[in-house]
Parts: C-alpha cells; sequence; structure tokens
C-alpha cells in the first residue's frame, strides 16, 4: 500500500495501517465530487476547497461543520413518519454523503440500531423491489454465471478489498426466501462492520447471488428486479457459488468473505466446504452461536449453573440451532473435560417434528445428526411437541431460532421454571414478530426469575442476543491479521472477549451482554483476542503485529475508521487513481464511474 510519508512520520505504526485519517486525494471536481457519497462533504467544503474543486456557485454560501449538518439531518430523520420510511431516508443520506450518514448514526446508535439494521431492514428486504431507486452493491446471477469473474473485478484492485459479505437471499432473517432484495442484508451487515468495528466502507463489497427465488409473491410481481424463475438447486449451485468463491479469491485475494442469510440446506455446507481453503465465516451459524453462547456464560454467572449439569433445549435446529448447539457443545466439553460427543448429549434439539431422533436420521441435515438422541431413551415418552421434552428434560436453558413466534408458551415457560431456579430463556427468531416469547411475559410467567435476551432490541433489563455485537469485531480481527483461515480457536478467543464484557459479569448492569452503545470498545477487545490467537496459530499473513497487549489495542483503534471530513486533496486523474487504491482503497474504473 502507499502511503502519505509524512503522515507516517507522525504515527507510530504507520506503516501498517489500513485506513487514514489523513489526506484523501481526488481527482473530481464540480458536481462530480458533490455526487460521489464517499468524498461529498456538501455545505462542509470550507472556502479552500471550494476553489480548488470549483464548488463556487453549486453550494449555499454558509460553511457549515459535520455537527450542525448532524443537527439537520437528524431533524429531517425524525420527521419521517414510521421507521421503514426512516430507513428509506437514511438509504438516500448513504447515497449523498457517507460520512455525515456514518456520523449521525454513531450519534444516535440505540435510536438507529433498529432502523437501519434488523428488524426494520426485514421490512425493507421485502419491499426492495417496490422501495429501489438507485443500485447499491454486486450482483451475480445464475444465468450468467460466466460472467463472474468480469463482474467482480470491476471492484478494485486486488488490495482494495477487505471484505465481501454475501448472500443468496433464500433465508433473510426469519422471513425466508427475499431473491434479490439479499443485496439489502449484505449491505446491512456491512454498514454494522463500518459502525461497530471501524472496518473501512470503502473497502468492502456487498454482494448478492442470484439464484432466482421461490418467493411466488416476488415471481408474481411485477416491479419485482431479479431473476424471474425458480431457485437453483444442486450442481448448478453448487457449481456457481464455486466460481464466486474462486473469483474473490483471484481479484480480491485478502478479502474475508462473510456468508449472511443462505437457506438451511446449503449454508453449513458451503460453510464447511471453504472453512479449510480460504478466510470465511458464516454469521447465522458462527456469529449466532459466538453470541449466544456468551449469553449463556454470563448468566451461568448469576444462576450459578454448572457446565456438567446444564441442560439445553434448542427449538428450531437450522442454520442457528446447530451453530449455536455446536458452540455450546464446544464449551461444555472445554469445561468439564468431557468429550465433544458426551457433551452433545445434555443438548436436545427440536424441530417441526419434536425431538431430533436417530430412528429419523434420513430425515436430519448432516449439522443435526450429532445432536439426534436414541430412540429408546424416549421409548414410551412424548417427544413430538416442545412442551413433552421440556417436561422430560428439565432445561435450565431453552434458545428458540425456529421462526414460530409465540412457541414459548405460558405452560411451557411455567414448566421449566418448576425445575430450574433461575430459567435462561433465549427467543432469538428475527424480526421482533417472530420471537418465540415477549420479554415481559417470561418476566411475569417466572416471577422475574427468568434470565432473558432477544434477537432483536426490546428496552432493559433485556441484552439483545444479535450476532451485531460478535461478527464486527471478529470481522476486525480477520481483516487486521489477514488470517488464512477463520478456525474454531479463533471464535473460542472471540467469545471469551465478548463473555468478559458482559455487564453482569463486569458488575456494571443486569445484561447479559454488552449493550449496542459499547460496540466499538468490544470489537477492538474482540479484534485482539482474534489477532493473537491468528499469530499463535501461524495463521496471520499480516507482518509485525505488535505482540505487547497496548501496543496491539493502539494498532487497532489506530486502524478503525471513523465518520470525520478528512482534507482533500487535488490530484490529476492517472495520480488519483493509484493514490486512491493505496490510501482510501477507492478503486479505480467500476467504482468511480458508478457514482
Ligand atoms: N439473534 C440472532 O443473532 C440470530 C442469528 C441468526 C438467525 N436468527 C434467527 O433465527 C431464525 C432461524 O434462522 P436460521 O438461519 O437458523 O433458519 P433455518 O431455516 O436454517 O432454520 C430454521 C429451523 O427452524 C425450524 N422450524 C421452522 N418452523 C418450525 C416450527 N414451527 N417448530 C419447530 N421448528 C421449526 C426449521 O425446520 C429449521 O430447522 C430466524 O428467525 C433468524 O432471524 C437470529
Ligand atoms: O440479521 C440479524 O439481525 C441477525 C441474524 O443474522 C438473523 O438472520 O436474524
Ligand atoms: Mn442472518
Amino acid at each position: 500500500m502507499s502511503f502519505d510519508s509524512k503522515q507516517q512520520k507522525n504515527e507510530k505504526f504507520g506503516h501498517l495501517r489500513l485506513s487514514t485519517s489523513g489526506p484523501q486525494s481526488t481527482s473530481l471536481t464540480g458536481n462530480a465530487l458533490l455526487r460521489t457519497p464517499y468524498f461529498n462533504k456538501g455545505s462542509a467544503f470550507t472556502k479552500e476547497e471550494r476553489d480548488t474543486f470549483k464548488l463556487h456557485g453549486l453550494l449555499p454560501t454558509n460553511v457549515q461543520t459535520l455537527d450542525e449538518q448532524v443537527t439537520r439531518a437528524y431533524a429531517q430523520y425524525s420527521s419521517r413518519p414510521n421507521d421503514l420510511a426512516k430507513n428509506t431516508f437514511m438509504t438516500s443520506l448513504k447515497e449523498q454523503n457517507e460520512v455525515l450518514y456514518y456520523k449521525l448514526i454513531l450519534d444516535h446508535l440505540k435510536e438507529m440500531f433498529p432502523v437501519i439494521y434488523t428488524p426494520t431492514e426485514g421490512e425493507a428486504i421485502a419491499d426492495y423491489s417496490k422501495i429501489w431507486r438507485r443500485s447499491e452493491g454486486c450482483f451475480l446471477n445464475i444465468d450468467d454465471a460466466d460472467r463472474v469473474d468480469d463482474d467482480i473485478k470491476q471492484w478494485g484492485n486486488p488490495e482494495d478489498i477487505d471484505l465481501i459479505v454475501v448472500s443468496d437471499g433464500q433465508q433473510i432473517l426469519g422471513i425466508g426466501d427475499q431473491g434479490v432484495g439479499a443485496i439489502l442484508i449484505s449491505i446491512a451487515k456491512l454498514v454494522i462492520y463500518t459502525l461497530c468495528a471501524g472496518i473501512h466502507p470503502f473497502r468492502t463489497l456487498p454482494v448478492v447471488l442470484d439464484c432466482g427465488t421461490d418467493n411466488k409473491g416476488l415471481l408474481d410481481d411485477d416491479l419485482y428486479l431479479g431473476l424471474r424463475k425458480e431457485r437453483v438447486y444442486g450442481e448448478e449451485y453448487d457449481k456457481f457459488i464455486d466460481k464466486f468463491v474462486s473469483a474473490c479469491r483471484k481479484r480480491y485475494p485478502r478479502a474475508y468473505i462473510h456468508f449472511e442469510d443462505f437457506g438451511l440446506t446449503n449454508a453449513r455446507r458451503i460453510l464447511d466446504k471453504y472453512t479449510p481453503q480460504i478466510a470465511c465465516f458464516n454469521d447465522d451459524v458462527q456469529g449466532t452461536g459466538c453470541v449466544t453462547l456468551a449469553a449463556v456464560m454470563a448468566a451461568f454467572k448469576v444462576s450459578d449453573t454448572k457446565w456438567d449439569e446444564a441442560r439445553f433445549v434448542m427449538f428450531g435446529s437450522g442454520s442457528a440451532g446447530t451453530g449455536i448447539a455446536d458452540q455450546i457443545k464446544d464449551a461444555i466439553a472445554h469445561n468439564t473435560g468431557k468429550s465433544r460427543e458426551e457433551a452433545g448429549h445434555q443438548i436436545w434439539c427440536v424441530d417441526k417434528p419434536g425431538l431430533l431422533l436417530r430412528g429419523r436420521k434420513d430425515q436430519l441435515t448432516p449439522a443435526q445428526v450429532p445432536y439426534a438422541r436414541e430412540d429408546k431413551e424416549w421409548e414410551g415418552k412424548e417427544y413430538g411437541d416442545l412442551l413433552s421434552v421440556v417436561k422430560e428434560v428439565k432445561p435450565h436453558v431453552m434458545i428458540g431460532t425456529s421462526t414460530r413466534p409465540g412457541a414459548f408458551s405460558e405452560d411451557i415457560v411455567r414448566e421449566m421454571a418448576k425445575h430450574v431456579e433461575r430459567p435462561i430463556i433465549l427467543p432469538l427468531s428475527n424480526p421482533t414478530r417472530l420471537h418465540e416469547a415477549q420479554p415481559q411475559d417470561l418476566y411475569d410467567w417466572t416471577d422475574g426469575k427468568a434470565l432473558v435476551a432477544t434477537g432483536s432490541p426490546f428496552p432493559p433489563p433485556t441484552a439483545e442476543c444479535n450476532n451485531s455485537v460478535t461478527f464486527p469485531g471478529i470481522g476486525l480481527g480477520a481483516v487486521l491479521s489477514r488470517t488464512r483461515l477463520m478456525t474454531p480457536a479463533l471464535l473460542v478467543a472471540a467469545v471469551q472477549a465478548l463473555a468478559s464484557a458482559a455487564p453482569v459479569i463486569k458488575g456494571s448492569g443486569a445484561g447479559l451482554l454488552p449493550d449496542v452503545e459499547d460496540v466499538r470498545e468490544i470489537s477492538v477487545q474482540i479484534a485482539k483476542n482474534v489477532i493473537k490467537k491468528a499469530v499463535e496459530d501461524d495463521l496471520a499473513q499480516q507482518k509485525d503485529i505488535p505482540t505487547d497487549d497496548a501496543d496491539l489495542e493502539e494498532w487497532i483503534r489506530e486502524q478503525m475508521w471513523s465518520a470525520e471530513y478528512r482534507p482533500l486533496k487535488l490530484v490529476e486523474e492517472h495520480k488519483a487513481d493509484a493514490h486512491a487504491r493505496g490510501e482510501v482503497g477507492t478503486g479505480s474504473g467500476q467504482r468511480e464511474a458508478n457514482f
């Protein structure tokens, strides 16, 4: 990477920096500059910049600060009548001025998080083809699989992209197949990476793999923007994924790939296939597994539950359910010295047909198989519904990733509370309307004894158990260390950092997980653990990573992007490209032509 040499002298770790607070360079002037959201400062362009970049006559006279702009933008945001309208407003703002967009959110993080992310983003995704105005992100479709490499390569040079979030749209949150609208989940996750972990917004790429859709409503919608055909499965699908991964590897060899909201039959399979080959991560399986394990660890501190006796019931055993089960199984094994197989006996997985049993092996996914119980254990017992299973198992922990709203009904919760002092109940299905229970009901039915965390935000004392407190820090660690692989050991290191930041563990509150307000700091701690483990396990490709803890933290913080205006320098066109690539990661070609 090429960096401004003056800047390097002033910075302890200048030579390692990915993103900088130093000057940026562009050859754009006039309206072209104002229409480039990454560089546009609107009314905040200084007098000198207005001279240099030929902006006179294009802006009102008064030069304003970023804070003044935030005040105006917040008033406009607040005047929007509902959350979806607010979400649309934010999308427009992002298309106009990225620094202002991020600064506005960071100043109102708690309030805006549910509007730009879950649950409102779910509505925007479902309405994608109706509310679409301007294209953002990379669209690859299975009918043009031969073009994948060409379509990917136009986003920059090999060193330009650090992080790719990709979805095929088959299982968006709990709202099922959303086809091409899935581009918005890739974009939203990347926004969270920037807000919560300072990942440089211009060094990322949101992708949708349009493989058709089984959503009849979309296929019948004249406005639908995606491939109008039934979803493709099997060999053709696998080849398409392979082409995508190969193209990413070839064109952006340093990029870490985050898979999001793939369907049940593909999510785990794809993850297992590529984990030994590239640095990749499935958020629904691994991010959710990590955050939920951290919540359970915090809850155990309060309830004084011992790992060797703890019993877990998972309701909904898909990507998220089995991902959580795997993390919990490893934690049991780690804390008790049991084998992983033995540890798995403390987990009971329930899905649509009831408890998973070995006798029904042909109906189980490979990820479910290790949790299926021996049929003879359950002979003469009821196992077809959650209440019967809870009666038999008497779980300490019940986790919902079923997409079935209200599944944790009063009789089930009261039954659970009969057997354990502090029932730990985590309804995680998103969006909010799909939660297996409402937190207030859980407190009421257990005389306030339940320890609760939910998939979408609720007021305190209910913590939000959403992968958004985990994946940004893990990604930051992966990007900065340039880890070759994302291994289970790196994820364990991440969970340790997250669990120790829980308010109940720190003694700073009742929450089982840290609040979103604190997430940037949590991400530093997660990234630190991930990087240290990557170095220890000889996976880190980045050279000269500081070994001292304090230095490492400083090194991480310095590379986190923050929402502030940087001085802008005018350079000639050919130099701008070279400079931009090195300094702000601004790709050439299509990236600029797109604005
Ligand atoms: N809080 C978080 O961070 C987080 C993370 C990932 C997923 N989730 C949520 O978890 C839910 C599931 O996501 P996923 O990616 O695992 O989906 P998935 O399709 O892979 O799994 C869903 C599972 O639930 C089962 N199921 C469906 N209806 C059921 C019913 N009535 N009774 C019992 N089981 C039923 C399905 O058979 C499937 O096994 C979604 O609502 C998603 O938003 C939350
Ligand atoms: O996107 C979220 O809010 C969390 C999770 O990835 C989900 O699919 O629900
Ligand atoms: Mn998801």
